[in-house]
């Protein structure tokens, strides 16, 4: 099962190799706010399920906003070492 530092490294080898029809790679392409804004949206989506949908689409949603946090910390340059030093 990936965990965080695993999609991380993932994210990073994305960035770096540029495949074709990566999302990763769109992403990172259209830029930090094109990204805050997907954060924003995938935020209130866990808002949502967490009050009206069932645990496993909420499980679902909070996985979808770390990966989008994941790609902002791709775009600014920033690691989990840079995270975890403030948890
Ligand atoms: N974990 C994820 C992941 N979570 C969320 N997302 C993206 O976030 C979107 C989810 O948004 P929504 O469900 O709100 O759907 P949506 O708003 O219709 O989506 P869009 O129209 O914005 O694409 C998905 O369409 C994906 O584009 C992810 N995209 C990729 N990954 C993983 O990241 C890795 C690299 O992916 P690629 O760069 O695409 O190869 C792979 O292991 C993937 O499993």
């Amino acid at each position: 099962m990936k965990n965080f530092d695993a999609l991380f490294a993932e994210l990073s080898e994305k960035a770096l190799t540029r495949p074709e029809g990566s999302g990763t790679v769109r992403e990172l392409d259209a830029g930090v706010h094109a990204i805050g804004k997907k954060i924003v949206e995938e935020a209130a989506e866990v808002w949502m399920a967490a009050e009206y949908q069932s645990d496993t689409e909420t499980a679902e949603e909070i996985s979808q906003l770390l990966y989008h946090l994941q790609v902002l910390m791709l775009a600014k340059g920033l690691t989990p070492t840079d995270i975890y030093r403030h948890l």
